[in-house]
């Protein structure tokens, strides 16, 4: 039998240490152990492999790797795999795309001797090689068959884990990037406002607030956050106090709820607002930039890279004797998550289940923003 290891969903910094430490690991007990790359995420799953290099993998494919951004092994996003609304008028013939997608999945699954699938991703893939591992076990039902899931996404929206591989790259890049801004905000007596990536999560975004010291920060699971006239008011109360400059965060998911122009809208307000100009003198200036991908560009940290040496080792032990060391075996497909100190297994169905995982207004962290950042309530 072999392993397949794929990358699938957004890249995330530390996916590379991931497949290095998984390939090591299940080499290290089992030298012989055939492991199969698939590349480009799901595609890679319907793709022939004809190419040797990718089957029986040599142990010289991971060298040179773990100080690399993104994923040696490339991922991507695969739509056959999404259905529209049952109603659409699509749905039958997509239906039938996708299922043509997982029968040849299946099919090279099964030629290749795959009975584990080491899927590195978020939510998203989960629920993906969720399908793949149906569709393999209605077709060859006698064939075991497990998915093995390592988090892996800058969103760290994941249930059944702390933390996501590619999470603290990520921040540390989203503050690197408010720490350059700050120069020039202070220089001009400026506002600006950072948007920052998530998909519909706020924690990058609110730890990154935290973390760089930003004025004001605004995420899609708490409304009140992205009501414009409260941060205009928290801006007034900070001009009365002589504060120079305001860095105003905002996760990319505010925009999804509360219109594309939500950044556009804010600046009009802040730039029009008769009371900070009467306190400045001037009216205020602002500026709108934007972290993008660079978030998730980039060498891994250290953290990032010591939590996917842990995931990876984790799940080569569920690969190879069905749970972690010294833990009882597990059933099914599971996740390989990290909780403190620890490395934990949640089935892949409850963490489809529980994710996204997204802040709520008792977080820690939230809490925290509250206490720390501007409003025209505080008195500092
Ligand atoms: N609900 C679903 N059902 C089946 N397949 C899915 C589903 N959601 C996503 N997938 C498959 O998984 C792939 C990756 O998912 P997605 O693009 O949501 O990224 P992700 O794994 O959530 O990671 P990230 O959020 O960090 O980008 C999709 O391109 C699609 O092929
Ligand atoms: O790289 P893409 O396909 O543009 O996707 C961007 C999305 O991927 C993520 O970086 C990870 O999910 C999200 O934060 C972001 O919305």
């Amino acid at each position: 039998m072999s392993i397949g290891i794929l990358t699938s969903g957004g890249d995330a910094p530390g996916m590379n240490a991931a497949v290095r430490a998984a390939f090591r690991c299940l080499k290290m007990r089992d030298p012989d152990c055939e492991i199969v790359f698939f590349r480009d995420g799901f595609r890679g799953l319907a793709r022939r492999l004809d190419s040797s290099s990718d089957r029986n993998v040599d142990r010289r494919a991971v060298r040179d790797i773990i100080h690399r951004g993104g994923t040696f092994i490339g991922t991507g996003r695969v739509p056959e795999l999404l259905l529209p609304p049952e109603g659409h008028a699509s749905y039958a013939e997509r239906v039938a795309a996708r299922d043509d997608f997982l029968k040849v999945a299946a099919i090279n699954l099964y030629q290749m001797r795959v009975d584990n699938l080491i899927v590195i991703g978020g939510d998203g893939s989960f629920r993906g090689a969720r399908i793949i591992g149906e569709a393999f076990r209605q077709h060859f039902p006698r064939r075991p068959f497990r998915v093995i899931g390592i988090p892996g996404t800058i969103d760290n929206d994941l249930h059944g884990t702390e933390y996501s591989i590619g999470y603290d790259t990520a921040l540390n890049n989203v503050v690197d990037a408010i720490r350059k801004l700050r120069d020039t905000i202070e220089s001009h007596r400026r506002a600006i406002i950072l948007e920052v990536m998530g998909n519909t999560s706020g924690w990058l975004a609110l730890q990154s607030a935290i973390a760089g010291g930003a004025a004001v920060v605004a995420i899609p699971e708490v409304e009140e956050t992205w009501d414009h006239d409260r941060i205009v008011r928290s801006l007034d109360a900070g001009v009365r106090r002589d504060y120079r400059y305001f860095i105003i965060v905002v996760a990319e998911g505010v925009r999804r709820r509360a219109g594309e122009d939500w950044c556009e809208g804010l600046k009009h307000k802040l730039e029009s607002d008769r009371a900070i100009e009467s306190h400045l003198g001037h009216p205020m200036e602002v500026r709108i930039n934007s972290v993008g991908h660079i978030a998730r560009g980039g060498s891994p940290t250290a953290l990032d890279n010591t939590l996917a040496g842990l995931l990876g080792s984790g799940a080569a032990d569920v690969a190879q004797i069905g749970g972690l060391d010294g833990q009882p075996a597990a059933e099914g497909d599971v996740m390989v998550g990290c909780r403190g100190p620890r490395t934990i297994l949640t089935s892949l169905d409850e963490v489809i289940d529980c994710s996204p995982r997204l802040v709520t207004r008792d977080s820690e962290l939230y809490q925290l923003s509250q206490r720390l950042m501007l409003s025209a309530e505080q008195p500092f």
